[in-house]
């Protein structure tokens, strides 16, 4: 059983996958407590993993994320085996505390403060800036790196940020721009 607390279908909002239709399946609970976090996940529900899968189908889209929460905290091969052979094409947005299972098909880390990284590959580095020194997060083993405002509140200073860091690419919440889930 995996700790559930909500799933949804929506269009992924921030990153490199902007605008894909996507089914999200947000695990409950974390290891952090981000004093930004913009996520209410404690409340879940105990689901198997056939429940889980049938509520995914119920969908059309292939991709599927995986979020928290911090998923980390309640995946393993065995979900990951089960979301491939039904042909999803799999996601997961984690803080990077935690080693995760092979076979994800994209990796989005987060990096927070005082967050020891465990993880060995990633996709995409999804900073949410508050005007730290970004020169740590480019050592990342990342091929694409973002930074998101905090809360859709400071856009006009992390705009500045990218301008003035051009590796780094601009990442809106386009859900929260948009009102949508
Ligand atoms: C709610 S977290 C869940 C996954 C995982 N725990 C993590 O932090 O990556 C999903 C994404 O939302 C980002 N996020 C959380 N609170 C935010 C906020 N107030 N403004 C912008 N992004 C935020 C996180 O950094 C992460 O990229
Ligand atoms: N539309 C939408 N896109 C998202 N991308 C990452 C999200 C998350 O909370 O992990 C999220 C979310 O909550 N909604
Ligand atoms: S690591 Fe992610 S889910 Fe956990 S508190 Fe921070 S932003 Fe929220
Ligand atoms: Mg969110």
């Amino acid at each position: 059983m995996r700790k559930i607390n909500e799933i949804f279908y929506s269009l992924q909002g921030e990153g490199f996958h902007t605008g894909t239709p996507a089914v999200f399946v947000r695990f409950s609970g974390c290891n952090l407590k981000c004093p930004f976090c913009d996520t209410r996940h404690e409340e879940g529900t105990q689901m198997t993993d056939e429940a889980i899968l049938a509520e995914v189908q119920k969908y059309p889209a292939r991709m599927v994320i995986l979020t928290g929460g911090e998923p980390s905290l309640w995946i393993d091969g065995t979900l990951v085996d089960l979301l491939h052979r039904a042909g999803k094409y799999i996601c997961i947005e984690t803080n990077g505390t935690r080693p995760l299972p092979e076979g994800i098909d994209w990796v989005t880390c987060s990096p927070k403060e005082g967050g020891v990284l465990k993880l060995v590959r990633m996709d995409e580095v999804k900073v949410v800036y508050e005007g730290q020194d970004l020169t740590p997060y480019e050592q990342l083993p990342a091929a694409h790196f973002f930074l998101q405002p905090c809360s859709c509140q400071n856009t006009a200073e992390t705009v500045a940020c990218v301008l003035a860091h051009p590796r780094w690419r601009l990442s809106l919440q386009t859900h929260k721009l948009i009102d949508i889930q």
